[in-house]
């Protein structure tokens, strides 16, 4: 079996988030399974991207209404990332820095599908399956499905994974020329709130939706940035995988990026030059304990609570607080702000810095996840790779991956979205921290965990080989 994962992101080489780990890791997963997996992602302008060899398999172009841009698909050469990688390079549109956040996002994307499918097209022998990710990708359930020039791709089941239904892509029917001719009849298979929202288009057309964790499957029925209705509709293809996390990238015992490595037998004296490093980088004090937050700075994530969460808990306990992130300028600035106020106890670094995250998981005491909606969410697993407890919100995939320590487990948990509850859990985390031998009991157990691929990539391949065309 031979699947072609279609993602805007994979790590190493373009990361923004999850995505990026997810479709970076479960390949290499799938592919030691014996499913031949394959990715395929725009080549962007950037330093990865630029270092690699490869070799161009096919030339092509597309049209966006008028307007036709060339395109080539290029092979890596190199086999150091477990699975085969391919990238669109596209000059105007694809050939940039960054991943997101450009006016023509929505030509971009649409551009991306296209010549992935034209290559698709050209293709001796073709996948046996097309794996989605997010909206970026959502269209081509529809294209091979409903579109005249790739009626020969017609029998390739789709499968459209939701890493976030927050984000759909909405776009104007003005720009409905830039998909290729198709019967007007099926229209309404783009159409959701007289717009063309491609990740209910990907819903509608895939043969499978999965979504990242069960419990985020069931949630979207009531909260899918209204697309509850659709998603309680396709309820009988719509099924929700756990993501796993990189055991090979995550590995506190092996990972260059971090201070001083450590394992099980090792754990207090390789955290603790870890977390070393943090406090004289961050001006905090060793003996305290340290909480952290790694993120995108954005409501999802109820990164708009930190700076009165961060002034509460500094007010009131005797804690670090270190935040590393970026996103809403309006927090960033919050955050930047606060460290006048707590220069000793609190500190942030906006941005991204994939090293510094790493070093964090290995070092902080407790990782923060407030967040409002978390499909999966792999910080929690990452932290509790590294040793770190994970104080969540039960929401998504947190409910799905952490237990409470009220309840035998070994993270600490909330239910409400406010400051107060979040306050409560750092309460209750400088408790547990206070009591080092049940706390460093806890670190030993949690390193343990296997939230690998291992399970998971099962269930995909199983999943793979159910498939059934929808009627
Ligand atoms: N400033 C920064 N510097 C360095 N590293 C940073 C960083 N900000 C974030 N990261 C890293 O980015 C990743 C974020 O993972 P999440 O699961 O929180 O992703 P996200 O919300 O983007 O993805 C969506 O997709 C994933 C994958 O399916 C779901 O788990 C999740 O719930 C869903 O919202 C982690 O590897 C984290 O360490």
């Amino acid at each position: 079996m031979r699947v072609l994962h279609a993602s805007l992101e994979c790590y190493p080489l373009a990361k923004v988030g999850g995505l990026g780990d997810v479709v970076g890791s479960l390949p290499k997963y799938l592919t030691d399974l014996g499913c031949i997996t394959d990715v395929i992602l725009p080549f962007y302008d950037n330093e990865k991207v630029h270092h690699l060899e490869y070799e161009e398999i096919f030339t092509g172009s597309l049209s966006l209404g008028e307007n036709s841009f060339d395109f080539s698909i290029r092979k890596l050469l190199s086999t150091e990332f477990g699975f085969q990688i391919y990238l669109v390079y596209q000059k105007e549109l694809l050939y940039r820095p960054d991943v997101y956040s450009y006016e023509d996002d929505t030509e971009r994307f649409v551009a991306f599908q296209l010549a992935v499918l034209n290559w698709v097209l050209s293709e001796e022998i073709k996948p046996d399956i097309i794996h989605c990710h997010d909206h970026h990708t959502g269209v081509i359930p529809f294209l091979v499905s409903q579109v005249d020039t790739f009626q020969s791709l017609i029998d390739i089941p789709t499968i459209l994974t939701i890493h976030n239904a927050q984000y759909q892509g909405q776009f104007s029917y003005d720009k409905l020329d830039y998909i290729p001719q198709f019967d007007l009849h099926n229209i309404g298979l783009l159409d959701w709130d007289h717009c063309i929202n491609p990740l209910a288009t990907g819903i509608k057309c895939a043969w499978t939706v999965t979504t990242v964790s069960p419990s985020y499957m069931e949630e979207l029925q009531h909260q899918a940035n209204g697309l509850e209705g659709l998603l309680t509709h396709e309820k009988a293809k719509c099924i929700g995988i756990l993501n796993g996390i990189d055991h090979d990238t995550w590995d506190p015992e092996k990972d260059p990026m971090v201070i001083e490595n450590y394992g099980v037998k090792n754990i207090v004296s390789g955290r603790k030059a870890n977390k070393k490093w943090l406090c004289e980088e961050y001006g905090f004090n060793i003996e305290k304990p340290l909480f952290a937050f790694i993120g995108r700075l954005v409501y999802e994530k109820g990164a708009d609570l930190l700076p009165d969460i961060i002034t509460e808990a500094l007010h009131h306990l005797d804690v670090n607080i270190l935040i590393l992130g970026s996103g809403n300028a309006e927090v960033e600035l919050k955050l930047k702000e606060l460290k006048e106020t707590f220069p000793n106890s609190y500190n942030t670094y906006i941005g991204y810095d994939e090293k510094l995250s790493h070093i964090i998981y290995a070092g902080a005491d407790f990782l923060l996840m407030p967040s409002r909606v978390e499909p999966c969410g792999l910080n929690q697993m990452y932290a509790l790779r590294y040793g770190s407890i994970p104080i969540v919100r039960r929401t998504g995939g947190l409910k799905d991956t952490v237990i409470d320590i009220g309840d035998g487990g070994f993270g600490i948990c909330h239910d409400k979205v406010n400051v107060q509850d979040v306050y409560n859990s750092i309460k209750r985390g400088v408790e547990f921290y206070n009591d080092q031998k049940y706390y460093r009991k806890t670190q030993k157990e949690i390193i343990k965990i296997d939230h690998s691929w291992n399970n998971s990539a099962k269930q995909y391949i199983e999943l793979y080989k159910s498939l059934k065309q929808p009627q």
